[in-house]
């Protein structure tokens, strides 16, 4: 981010930067004409480098420029001093309000102009009408589709599972019945020795899937050893058994844990994890301790293969991939292949030996878990599967073609979801009257899962929501008062401190004053990738202990795989990437049979678009049963005007402009926050570019207004005056990746040229050549998106 915020800083004073020449010699008739021509060079020149027009006639100030009807607003008061500024302002569909601050003068010095527009002015307005939601279609009770098996004849025991490991599942993790995927899975891997693949929607359970049937086989392996006395049993010195490789570090601790709790029942298998974020040599010395289940990273995993002498994977007879897709957008293609190599090439060369443990399968079963199957999870499966039977929840669904194999992946039947229409100017205020609105009842929403964008979006918006908007009010009234108070001889009270720079990354929760009812308080936390590994661990178990109501702000670095108990809610306040994001990000609520609710922030426009997105997560076609719609204004009334009741029409309309204006004055309190809202707003508008290619009809950045975006963070400039330089992938990240993904990094750029490239293709003739160009362009930008999004992950 360092280059382009140095960009974003970049300011050229009024008086110019170029000096004006003194003139001496000559008569005055010649010192006169050669400064008139020094002057027009240097207004030509000046013009050239700020790409700013000189004005001809002194300059108007803006209001006399833009708008006969406006609003002064002036240092932390916003009272009107022209005509019925209140109500001009409120007006909704009114001539836009524009005014001069105060501060602009600061920050015009900067090259930039400082506008205040009336919120409800100027908004694009929906191309899709409400349809009025039937209270019968809400409240349809729905079939969960992920929950366990109800039946009385569907029991672990049933499945093969051992008395003692289903009475643990019971007594100790509380788990009565398999899922139906566990039902599938567990029958299928413990019977049989073939390769496997299991593909399943969210929250199915898909990690006891594959671990169950391994630790049941582990144990009966174990007895077997006892009943012919061969050995006492299995032991940490017997070998290592089955490896698990995740994409990140997240997860693998995540399986680990789950692993742990199963192995309370079986305490001499041992299991351990290698995912980096410690050092090798503590690593080497657990692997050379001994272990029966590895839970790993690929990267590191192939490392400790390469260097480790400890590790010694012959007797390896259960490999499971699982997050295939996202092991594959990570780029551990070339991983995995090495780790496969070197298991078959360990196993043929000590045949023989392993032949000492009575009961060890003859040859590996290979596992992968993948939520869906395209052509990258086709390939992992020919680098690490032979003769794989498909494994699926419901055996009844097959994909019968190249279409559907995209379309394979659904959301869960119970989950409710929403899509709320909202013009860019009132994003901001509509997030924080939607949250606090789903929080005003201690109960209804206990954790809410927020996604965003990008890094810096999260940052900023983690700083706006911890922060006290209105005591930022009051401490600027107050200091006003303090000085009339002194100036009468009285001491001045002593008054809150206002922070005023954005929060140290160190802190990553906080309360929620702007969130919080009188009655309780709202925890926020955020979550991305720049954190630091042990922040991003030790916030995601805080946020999971956390037993009062708590907001994630968080970017897709918590959208997959990730098991956060008691989610019932999910804001995609910035739609996903791609389809397959927006199912796994929706995913992290209503998990395991439980209920969840997920809504969708669209721009009115063509993001309406997407609703067709949102229909076909629904696996029965029943589309529209659970897609409620809600609009701004509504929004806005439910969560600000709390009584419930509007005194007149417009009260949300002033309320909301208050909370702008609040977070509007929090911004200009410091040029780190300043700063913090144009990084902000620039990371996003990079983002936005990186939608898929398919689905970049509905986030067509051409028709995305950047005027209207900037207030949505906090900003008074236009754009143009913030210089926002090309698009670049990875948008607000550090350069802080992992050194396999430096490299290609620096195709990041080569990225920017592709998203670009691919931006701009509308311009390309529509050939067969240019097809291919196109297709080439966007696969190379896809790979490079993951690439700058690399450091979201951490990888082993
Ligand atoms: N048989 C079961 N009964 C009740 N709850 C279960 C059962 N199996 C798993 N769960 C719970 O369901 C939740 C989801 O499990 P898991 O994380 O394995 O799902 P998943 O299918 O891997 O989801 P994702 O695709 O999002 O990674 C966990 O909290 C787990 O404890």
């Amino acid at each position: 981010m360092a280059d382009d915020g140095m960009l974003l800083n970049f300011s050229i004073p009024d008086s110019g930067i170029l000096n004006k020449p003194s003139f001496k010699g000559g008569n005055w008739k010649q010192r006169q004409t050669a400064k008139k021509a020094a002057a027009h060079w240097h207004t030509k020149a000046t013009e050239r480098l700020t790409g700013v027009k000189a004005p001809k006639a002194p300059p108007a100030t803006v209001s006399q420029c833009i708008r006969p009807k406006r609003l002064r607003v002036s240092g932390g008061d916003h009272k009107n001093s022209e005509d019925d500024g209140a109500a001009a302002a409120f007006r909704p569909h009114s001539d836009a309000s524009v005014v001069k601050h105060p501060a602009a003068k600061q920050d015009t010095s900067k090259g930039g102009k400082q506008i205040i527009s009336s919120l409800f002015s100027f908004n694009p307005t929906s191309i899709t009408q409400a349809q009025p939601t039937k209270a019968t279609e809400e409240d349809a009770p729905v079939e969960p589709s992920n929950a366990p098996l109800t039946s009385e004849l569907d029991t672990f025991t049933s499945l093969g599972i051992s008395p003692t490991l289903a009475t643990h599942l019971l007594k100790k993790m509380e788990l009565k019945a398999p899922t139906a995927i566990q039902k599938a899975a567990v029958a299928q891997l413990i019977k049989d020795d073939s390769d496997a693949f299991i593909q399943a929607e969210t929250g199915s359970g898909k990690t006891l899937a594959y671990l169950l049937p391994i630790v049941q086989r582990l144990m009966e392996l174990s007895a077997n050893m006892k009943k012919r006395k061969v050995d006492e049993s299995v032991s940490r010195d017997s070998g290592l058994f089955a490896i698990i490789l995740a994409p990140t570090r997240e997860l693998s601790k995540q399986i680990a844990n789950v692993l742990d709790n199963l192995l309370r029942c079986a305490h001499w298998l041992v299991a351990t994890t290698v995912i980096g974020g410690e050092k090798k040599k503590s690593e080497k010395a657990r692997l050379r301790k001994g272990i029966n289940i590895l839970v790993a990273t690929p990267g590191r995993l192939a490392d400790h293969l390469e260097h480790t002498k400890a590790l010694d994977v012959s007797n390896v007879r259960w490999l499971v991939l699982d997050e295939g897709d996202r092991l594959m957008e990570l780029g551990f293609e070339d991983e995995i292949q090495k780790i496969v190599s070197n298991l078959n090439l360990r196993m043929r060369a000590h045949k023989d030996e392993a032949a000492r443990i009575p009961g060890l399968p003859a040859k590996r079963t290979t596992v992968l878990c993948s939520a869906t199957m395209k052509l990258d999870v086709e390939r992992l499966g020919e680098i690490s599967l032979k003769d794989a039977v498909h494994i699926r929840a419901d055996p009844a669904d097959r994909m019968e073609d190249e279409t559907e194999k995209d379309q394979g992946f659904f959301a869960p039947a119970q989950l409710k979801q929403s899509f709320a229409v909202v013009a860019p100017k009132l994003r901001l205020v509509s997030l924080i009257s939607f949250l606090k609105r789903a929080f005003a009842r201690k109960g209804s929403v206990m954790k809410a899962i927020v996604f965003i964008s990008c890094a810096d979006s999260v940052d900023f918006h983690f700083d706006i929501l911890t922060s006290n908007l209105e005591e930022e009010v009051v401490s600027k009234e107050d200091t006003k008062e303090e000085k009339d108070e002194e100036v009468d001889g009285k001491k001045p009270k002593k008054k809150p401190v206002v922070q005023a720079d954005p929060t140290k990354i160190a802190v990553t929760h906080a309360e929620s004053p702007s969130l919080s009812p009188h009655t309780h308080k709202v925890t926020t936390y955020r979550l991305h990738g720049s954190l630091p590994q042990s922040l991003r661990t030790s916030t995601l178990a805080q946020f999971t202990k956390n037993n009062e109501p708590a907001v994630l702000l968080a970017t897709d670095v918590a959208s997959r795989g990730l098991d956060l108990p008691n989610v019932d809610l999910v804001v995609e306040f910035d739609p996903a990437f791609a389809r397959e994001d927006h199912l796994h990000r929706i995913g992290r609520t209503a998990r395991a049979g439980r209920d969840g609710r997920a809504c969708i922030f669209l721009m009115p426009g063509c993001e309406e678009g997407y609703v067709d997105i949102l229909k076909s997560d629904r696996k029965d076609g029943e589309t529209g049963i659970h897609l409620g719609r809600q609009d701004a204004d509504e929004i806005l009334k439910k969560g600000l005007v709390t009584s419930g009741v509007l005194k007149d029409k417009t009260e949300y309309m002033e309320k909301a402009t208050d909370l702008q204006l609040a977070v509007e004055r929090w911004a200009l309190a410091s040029p780190a926050r300043l700063e913090s809202a144009r990084r902000a707003y620039q990371s996003h508008v990079r983002a936005y570019a990186t939608h898929i290619a398919a689905e970049r009809g509905y986030f067509d950045i051409k028709q995305l207004h950047l005027g209207h975006l900037a207030k949505a963070f906090a900003l008074r400039e236009r754009p143009s005056g913030m210089k926002v330089p090309g698009l670049r992938t990875g948008a607000g990240r550090e350069n802080k990746r992992p050194a396999k993904i430096r490299g290609a990094a620096t195709g990041a750029n080569k990225g920017a040229v592709a998203t670009k490239a691919a931006l701009d293709d509308t311009k390309v003739d529509d050939t067969e050549d240019a097809a291919k160009m196109r297709k080439a362009v966007r696969a190379r930008e896809k790979f490079m998106r993951h690439a700058g999004m690399a450091d979201e992950f951490n990888l082993g």
